[in-house]
């Protein structure tokens, strides 16, 4: 089940590695994380990435095996940026010599890079940034200016204290004429003393959500005071302005602006299905360990697990868990092959690689979020304590539904795609892709479910069918109800609420056939693949019947916690006294609330202020 999980021998072997490494090593602990403060939170990070750095070029690292060493460290910071978002964005959007020039750079960490789009009064509508990028032909620049306060740079991992350089979203104009929005590599701090460059403010945006998470991570704010650049600092893959300021667009469409989010999206998926995996390792292995009330008088207690409410709440997750891991991979094989595509000029599948890294980051995303929230509560009131690994989990994972694009607004971009798609399949054109079963309309529109019982959940073509006629009658039902409004515009916004049912209908058929794909796959290992039958019905079902779902949970559970070991995470990782591999948990939670810093003292800080005073009052008051 382990190389089913992570997708062949090879992973399972570097992932093995990488995470010993990390765990092993003492500047990686992050046991007191949430007991830091915030300065002294980040300087852990800082101190956490350089070293890092310095194991990776020591032990001459692969470029795999350093992304996985960043991911189990686990603790969000400027690196992210600079590795997910920076370098992606000069590789898709900068010209040949212009990769030269920065990524090498990048490559050595000789500057550290962010991705600076969202501004204080924008960050969905992106075409109305306010930032400019005059081009001044007498001396050969753009003026990077921020005109007014909400055109501020807002949110940029790695902005507020470390980045030396981002590549700055603005609008540019030339000739007196405004061409939208367009990439320019800015530098921010000089690689000298690191103080910011003459005419840029810059700094921390502040404290966010729970104690330790993202915290770790220096988002920015900044703005730029008539700033001067070299023309040949905008990325100029997509458009050039020439010397003299004329603006010339390549022949590639300019939705190629936004590829650096369709890249950053697919890899959001994966997060998701990890954060889940580890929500559920958790919850599943306590559960387990957790007894509670005995089945008959004097007789053992029994494991929570055992309960039918607890199998019912938890084991979907563990479902979705697998689920979202395998759509993970398949997307990764999408943005791979439409990349290809791109770069023969063949724009094509772009639409469709839109659609999906859209809907799959938002359903993927939004579900883990939940999930999180949940095994919280399966725990019960050892869930709550930062040392179950959970609140934390829940803190960094919460944001990934705003991040990268609102989930809400990126179903509306599905919601979209898909109108577009009925529309064509009306006018006789054949869908393909992830949207050719709309092309089967007759029959999907009509047909009646052959799905009866448990057991009909486990054949692949009657789920199938259930999940691509539901799709499709919302989607149809969708556009029927907007041909009747005065315009599409209106039609569009008044029916929004459908739509993004409607999208969702369509990421969940996704994930449903591409997690039976996988069950086509050879899958090696003695009762692996029939393990992996019975949660993608679980998945399937929880998802439209649940109460059909009670004989899939019973033959789940004797392999549950089996199935959360899969996942492979080193103790160190799961960062979790209820998750442990031992089950030790009753130790582990007491030993962890020793080292909470109200601790250090029997007496607390405070009492001879605070304390004292008052009980001494109250005392005196009851004499009288
Ligand atoms: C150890 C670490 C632990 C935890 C961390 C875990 C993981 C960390 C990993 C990664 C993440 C790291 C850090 C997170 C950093 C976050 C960064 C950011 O958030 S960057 C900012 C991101 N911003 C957004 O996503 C903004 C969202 N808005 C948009 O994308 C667009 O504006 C929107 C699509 C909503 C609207 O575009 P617009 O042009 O205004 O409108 P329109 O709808 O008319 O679209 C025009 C046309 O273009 C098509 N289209 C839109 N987007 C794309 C696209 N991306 N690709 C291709 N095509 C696109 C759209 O469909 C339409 O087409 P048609 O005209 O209909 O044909
Ligand atoms: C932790 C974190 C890290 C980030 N890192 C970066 C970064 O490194 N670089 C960067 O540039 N940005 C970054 N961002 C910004 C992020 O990309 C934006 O916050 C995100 O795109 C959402 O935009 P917004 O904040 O403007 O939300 P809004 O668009 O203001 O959303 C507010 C509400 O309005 C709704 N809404 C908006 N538009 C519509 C619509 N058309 N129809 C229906 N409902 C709508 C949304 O669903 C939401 O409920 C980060 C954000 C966070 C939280």
């Amino acid at each position: 089940m382990k190389v089913a999980w992570a997708g062949s021998r090879h992973a399972v072997e570097v992932a093995d590695r990488m995470a010993c490494l990390v765990a092993s090593d003492p500047v990686f602990r992050k046991d007191t994380r949430t007991m830091l403060s915030r300065k002294e939170l980040f300087k852990d990070t800082l101190k956490k990435a350089a070293h890092a750095w310095k194991r990776t070029v020591e032990l001459h690292l692969t470029e795999e095996e350093a992304n996985l060493l960043r991911l189990y460290i686990d603790q969000p910071g400027y690196v992210d940026l600079h590795w997910v978002m920076f370098v992606p964005a000069i590789k898709g959007q900068g010209t040949e010599e212009q990769q030269k020039k920065w990524l090498t750079m990048a490559y050595k960490f000789q500057i550290i890079g962010t991705y600076a789009q969202t501004e204080l009064g924008h960050g969905s509508n992106v075409q109305g940034l306010e930032t400019t990028a005059t081009f001044d032909p007498s001396t050969d620049e753009f003026i990077m200016h921020s005109p007014t306060l909400t055109s501020s740079k807002w949110w940029p991992g790695g902005l507020g204290k470390t980045s030396t350089h981002a590549v700055v979203y603005a609008r540019l104009i030339t000739e007196g004429k405004d061409y939208g929005i367009h990439g320019f590599i800015m530098q921010l701090r000089s690689l000298d003393d690191h103080s910011p460059l003459p005419g840029i403010t810059i700094g921390d945006i502040g404290g966010k959500f729970g104690s330790g998470a993202y915290n770790s991570m220096d988002n920015g704010v900044m703005r730029l005071d008539h700033v001067r650049i070299p023309r040949d600092q905008m990325l100029m893959r997509l458009a050039q302005v020439t010397r003299e300021g004329k603006y010339v667009h390549s022949d590639v469409p300019k939705q190629l602006l936004y590829g650096t989010m369709v890249y950053v999206r697919q890899t959001i998926v994966a997060d998701a299905s990890r954060a889940l995996s580890r929500a559920v390792c958790i919850a599943v292995r306590y559960g387990a360990i957790r007894k509670q009330f005995g089945s008959k008088a004097g007789g053992p207690e029994t494991q929570v697990l055992n309960y039918k409410t607890q199998q019912s709440r938890l084991f979907p997750f563990l479902a979705s868990a697998y689920a979202f891991r395998f759509v993970g991979q398949w997307l990764k094989w999408l943005y791979t092959d439409v990349t290809q595509k791109l770069e023969s000029k063949d724009f094509s599948t772009l639409p469709e690689a839109h659609a999906c890294t859209a809907g799959l980051k938002s359903v993927t995303t939004s579900a883990t979020a939940d999930a999180i929230e949940e095994c919280q509560k399966l725990c019960g009131g050892h869930g709550y304590l930062n040392s179950s690994g959970l609140p934390e989990l829940f803190a960094v994972n919460l944001p990934a539904c705003t991040y990268e694009g609102d989930n809400v607004v990126l179903l509306l971009q599905v919601a979209r795609f898909l109108m577009k798609t009925v529309s064509q399949v009306a006018s006789g054109k054949q869908p393909v892709g992830t949207t050719a079963y709309m092309g089967n309309i007759q029959h999907l529109m009509q047909c009646k479910s052959v799905v009866n019982t448990v057991e009909d959940w486990l054949n692949p073509a009657a789920i199938k069918e259930v999940f691509e006629a539901r799709a499709l009658r919302m989607a149809v039902n969708c556009a029927q109800n907007i041909s009747k409004a005065p315009s599409q515009e209106e039609g569009f916004s008044e029916l929004s609420p459908d739509l993004v049912e409607a999208a969702v209908a369509h990421v969940q058929l996704i994930i449903v056939t591409k997690f039976i794909e996988k069950l086509q796959e050879d899958i090696l290992g003695h009762g692996v693949k029939e393990q992996l039958q019975k949660l993608c019905g679980i998945y399937a079902l929880h998802l439209i019947h649940n109460e059909r779902l009670g004989k899939l949970y019973a033959q789940v559970r004797p392999n549950a916690v089996a199935l959360v070991d899969a996942f492979d995470y080193t103790d160190h990782y799961l960062g979790s006294a209820l998750g442990r591999y031992d089950g030790d948990v009753y130790s582990a939670l007491y030993k962890e609330a020793w080292k909470d810093p109200l601790n250090e003292t029997v007496v607390p800080d405070g009492y001879q202020e605070h304390l004292r005073p008052l009980l001494k009052q109250q005392l005196k008051l009851s004499r009288l």
